[in-house]
């Protein structure tokens, strides 16, 4: 594996969900695959799991890790042919092939800015990463995708699952930001690979991308789309059509234990974090059985390991 930063760069899923789980059960099994190999962490966004699991995996992996906050002020320049006299101090085609010497691996977080669509959907921070670096990307949550947790987020499902094709519903729910959308369409992309009957839920105008949403179900009705549901995965995210705006804070979408129980038929219940508590989902839910929410969030230092894992075989 060169890149990882969406599921188009996994060709075996299964195989992947299947080392993250025998990397679970042995931890340090592969202790020397990174030996004396650095992986760099570039947050242009502030993170607690990815950033702690990541750091953990390639650890794990005998990786030394060096992780930088880079939203303090050191902006880069990102448009080809840029005069830059005004406020990037540096361009990424530098920025990238330095940090390319310091590192065997680059993983890389940045968030969209919801503002122009059509830039944060092309991925240029990530791209040009991927175009000017030397190293191998991994994602630590791009402007449109999030595949470390959902590949967690895959395990999670596979674990816990009763039946071999469960019913997925992932289900809008309000918050007072603005939020990506990445956390859902990587969501979605990585279900359609999976063995999963996926229905997505959302207030009118949340409707997500097309390249995600092709061939996907789409309930408007909440309750109608928790109808025998297994796994409830909730999440908050901006408008893709109304780019970036919060259209609306219904709070009849909020997940609650009613819903739970006499919608979802007792579902699991799934969310990334960090979560809003009794904004999108009540704390009965969260504080109650069928919350697997700490389990999942234990999963994303598996998945990562098996990502890096397969990144370091490619070096
Ligand atoms: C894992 C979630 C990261 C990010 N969260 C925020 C607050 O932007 C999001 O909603 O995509
Ligand atoms: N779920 C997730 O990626 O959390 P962080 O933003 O804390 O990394």
């Amino acid at each position: 594996m060169k890149n990882f930063t969406s599921a188009k760069d996994v060709t075996d899923l299964a195989g992947l969900v299947q080392l993250a789980r025998d990397i679970k059960a042995d931890p340090f099994k592969f202790r020397d695959a990174g030996k004396e190999k650095t992986m760099v962490l570039l947050f242009f966004n502030p993170s607690l799991r990815t950033r702690l699991s990541t750091e953990k995996a390639a650890l794990n992996l005998g990786m030394q890790v060096i992780s930088m906050n880079a939203d303090q002020g050191w902006t880069l320049e990102f448009e080809e042919g840029a005069i830059m006299n005004a406020g990037s101090a540096e361009h990424v085609k530098e920025a990238a092939a330095v940090v390319s010497q310091y590192a065997d691996i680059i993983g890389i977080r940045t968030f969209p800015g919801l503002k122009d669509r059509e830039k944060d959907y092309s991925e240029q921070v990530i791209e040009a990463f991927k175009k000017y670096a030397s190293a191998p990307i991994i994602s630590l949550e791009s402007a449109t995708r999030h595949p470390l947790q959902s590949l967690a987020d895959v395990l999670t499902i596979e674990e816990f699952k009763k039946k071999d094709r469960p019913k997925v519903v992932v289900s809008w729910a309000p918050h007072v930001r603005a939020l990506p959308q990445a956390v859902p369409n990587s969501f979605v992309e990585w279900m359609k690979i999976a063995n999963v009957d996926l229905v997505v839920t959302n207030p009118e105008g949340y409707e997500l991308a097309d390249e995600f949403m092709d061939g996907v179900q789409l309930e408007y009705d909440q309750q109608k789309a928790f109808a025998g549901a297994d796994f409830i995965y909730a999440k908050n995210w901006s408008s893709y059509r109304e780019y970036g705006q919060i259209l609306s804070q219904d709070e009849t979408w909020r997940i609650t234990q009613d819903k739970m129980v006499n919608w979802a038929n007792n579902a699991y219940f799934m969310h990334c974090l960090p979560v809003r508590r009794n904004v999108v989902v009540e704390d009965a839910v969260l504080d109650g059985p069928n919350s697997i929410v700490i389990k999942q969030a234990n999963n994303r230092t598996w998945a990562a390991q098996a990502v890096v894992k397969r990144v370091l075989e490619g070096l």
